[in-house]
């Protein structure tokens, strides 16, 4: 197995190494690819940790090489934002990386399962759908938004407000990822009951669970530590569902036929070949029905600024 982390030497990138250096099957390669010179020697620290998964480390101009028959690429290149802005803000900067490692993608490694991390995830993912649709290779099945940083956070907010044991709670979120396209299903969680005013407070909170990183961390970037949590486990779910394991199910954005979006958030089945299955995430109350139609202009808005992006 090839994990390829595209931005490795950020403060996700980082933090996901890491994690996937302590977890990755044994004789698992972690390919650590970044514009920033430090990215060696990222690699050379993390392979003093004695697991069986070999780390090396690629700079600037050896992306092929990082990519060549990776399995799975994992991408959080790119600006985070700072106080006062919204992710969309990021779409200009960011926009241009992800074509260019889309690229690379669709020339070392076409097969790979694509995990999109770079904001907005809304409006990068198309652009890396059309990057392999122009090749010819596409495969809507491998190339995911992720959106797990979403769930994660539903779940320790959840946890705390009902004060019940985090490793039982489960949360759906669908949608989008930015603001009112995060729609956590809280009327499906189960064993905890919410009053309709706990709904109307923890749904925007969860919503902008990112904002308040962003501004506690006061210019200094965004969510990084628990989206490089977030990251590894929904790698270690691809790689499950790359190893046959049976029934792994987790939430992911993706594109869908005859869905709400183009791109939409829903529970997905994983398999040898990334998405087996795209599941139905049920029925939704009142609540969150209207907020489902209330961000659906936004959220079709942001797909099709990254669709445009590569009609240009
Ligand atoms: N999907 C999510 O839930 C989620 C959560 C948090 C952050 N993010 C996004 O992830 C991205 C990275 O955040 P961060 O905090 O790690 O930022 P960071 O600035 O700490 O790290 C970004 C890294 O990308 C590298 N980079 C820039 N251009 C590159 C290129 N062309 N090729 C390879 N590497 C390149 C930089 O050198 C840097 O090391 C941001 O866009 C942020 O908004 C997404
Ligand atoms: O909020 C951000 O800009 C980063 C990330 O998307 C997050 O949700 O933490």
């Amino acid at each position: 197995m090839k994990v390829a982390v595209l931005g490795a030497a950020g403060g996700i990138g980082q933090a996901l190494s890491l994690l996937l250096k302590n977890g990755l099957p044994a004789g698992s390669e972690l390919a650590l690819y970044d514009v920033a010179p430090v990215v060696p020697g990222v690699a050379v620290d993390l392979s003093h940790i004695p697991t069986a998964v070999k780390v090396a480390g690629f700079g600037a101009d050896d992306l092929d090489a990082a990519l060549v028959d990776a399995d799975i690429v994992l991408i959080p290149a790119g600006m985070p934002r700072k106080p006062g802005m919204d992710r969309a803000d990021l779409f200009n900067v960011n926009a241009g990386i992800i074509k260019t490692l889309a690229e690379g993608i669709v020339k070392n490694c076409p097969k790979a399962l694509v995990g999109v991390i770079t904001n907005p995830v809304n409006g990068t993912v198309p652009i890396v759908a059309e990057v392999f649709k122009k090749a010819g290779t596409y495969d809507a099945s491998r190339v995911f938004g992720v959106t797990t940083l979403d769930v994660i956070r539903s779940e320790a907010f959840v946890a705390e407000l009902k004060g019940v044991d985090v490793s039982e709670v489960k949360v759906p979120v669908i949608g989008g990822h930015s603001g009112t396209t995060i729609l956590p299903l809280l009327s499906q969680v189960e064993g905890v009951t919410f009053t309709d005013e706990e709904v109307a407070a923890l749904t925007p909170r969860i919503q902008n669970a990112g904002t308040e990183v962003v501004n506690a961390k006061a210019g200094g970037g965004s969510a990084t530590l628990s989206m490089g949590a977030a990251a590894a486990r929904f790698c270690f779910s691809l790689v499950k569902g790359l190893q046959g394991e049976s029934n792994v199910v987790d939430y992911a954005y993706v594109a869908v036929e005859n869905g709400d979006a183009p791109y939409f958030a829903h529970p997905v089945r994983l398999g040898k070949n990334g998405v087996e299955e795209i599941l139905s995430y049920g029925e939704l109350s009142a609540f969150e029905q209207k907020a489902k139609e209330d961000m659906l202009e936004t959220l079709n808005k942001d797909i099709q600024e990254g669709v445009d992006f590569m009609a240009k």
